[in-house]
């Protein structure tokens, strides 16, 4: 709700909320996060306005690829209560409405980075949505469990886009976090997987926990967890960051490795509440903000 000078509250359209939520926000608003971390970690100040403009087509490439994700998937989203609601699968919108906006927004946001950033942003960029959008929603979701660690490179893309927006190219510092949203996205996705399984099977969705069980998720998750904690730590025994980033990194990658392996040594009782795995997957996403702004500060500060 917006309120304005008048004090009379104004909401958006049904449509536009609508529209907002085919480019699922708060999924998309780490994503973003990410981008502009990377490009405000890169040695090379990039101007304001172009800052904006190339985190803008992130913003918009990212929500092109969650339209187009709904869009693919409106059968399955209309089959698990999580996702029942949606503009599609709830029948408030059209396919070709959701097609039209997706393909629209992606087209845009990758020619205006094309035209006011540079080349290299705009290919990684392209190749995140297209590898969201053909590899993971179209290719692997529906055939195997493997589907979101490598459909999960997508998301790890923008760290290295922001980085290319400020200086033209790539280099081991944005590889490295772009390896960190890599290896974290299996202990993410799986510890929320394995306290929302029931909808994944009843969707015939074959995810982890599904197709291997429990016991088998838990232990992928530990095993994940190391080479993650590792590319995580690595930038500043690499000198790649200095101290601030090095401790901070340490301290919560060592709060993520505590609730991984809680989530991964574990046996589960019929009535459980998964409490670790909901507690591993919320902290999931406060870690990866952290360890983001750490990068940040440490790049500013130090
Ligand atoms: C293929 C890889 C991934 C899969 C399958 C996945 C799946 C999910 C799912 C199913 C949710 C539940 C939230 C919802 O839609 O309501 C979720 C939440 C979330 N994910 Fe992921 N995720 C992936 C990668 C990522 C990446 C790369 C990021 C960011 C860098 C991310 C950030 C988030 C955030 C911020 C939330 C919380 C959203 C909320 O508060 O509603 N995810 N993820
Ligand atoms: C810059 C750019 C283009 C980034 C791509 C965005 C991206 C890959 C985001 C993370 C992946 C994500 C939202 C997974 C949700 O899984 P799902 O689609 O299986 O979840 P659902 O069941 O909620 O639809």
């Amino acid at each position: 709700m917006i309120v304005t000078t008048a004090d009379k509250p104004v909401t958006l359209p049904a449509e536009w909320r609508d529209f907002l939520a085919l480019t699922k926000p708060r999924v998309m608003s780490l994503v973003v996060f990410t981008g502009l971390c990377g490009m405000l970690a890169a040695p090379v100040p990039i101007h304001p306005v172009l800052g904006f403009t190339a985190i803008l087509c992130i913003a918009l490439g990212a929500g092109a690829a969650g339209a187009l994700n709904m869009w693919y998937e409106a059968d399955l989203d209309a089959q698990m209560k999580r996702t029942a609601k949606r503009p599609l699968p709830s029948g408030r919108m059209d396919r070709q409405s959701a097609l039209h906006f997706g393909v629209g927004l992606a087209v845009f946001s990758v020619v205006l980075m094309e035209l006011a950033i540079n080349a290299v942003a705009a290919t990684i960029l392209a190749i995140s949505i297209l590898f969201y959008v053909l590899v993971y929603t179209v290719w692997l979701k529906r055939r195997t469990p493997q589907n979101i660690v490598i459909g999960g490179a997508a998301g790890a893309f923008p760290p290295l886009i922001g980085w290319a927006a400020a200086t033209g190219s790539v280099a081991w510092l944005p590889f490295l976090m772009f390896t960190l949203v890599f290896l974290w996205t299996p202990p993410h996705f799986w510890a929320l997987a394995l306290f929302v399984k029931t909808d994944y099977a009843n969707a015939g969705v074959p995810m982890l926990p599904v197709v291997a069980g429990e016991r088998t998720t838990r232990h992928q998750i530990g095993l994940y967890t190391i080479p993650m904690a590792a590319a995580a730590v690595a930038p500043w025994p690499l000198g790649l960051t200095g101290a601030l980033y090095g401790v901070a990194s340490i301290a919560a990658t060592a709060v993520f490795a505590l609730f991984a392996a809680q989530v991964s040594l574990r046996t589960t009782q019929a009535d459980d509440r998964m409490r670790p795995e909901k507690r591993l997957f919320a902290y999931s996403i406060l870690y990866l903000f952290f360890m983001f702004g750490a990068l940040v500060a440490d790049h500013w500060l130090a």
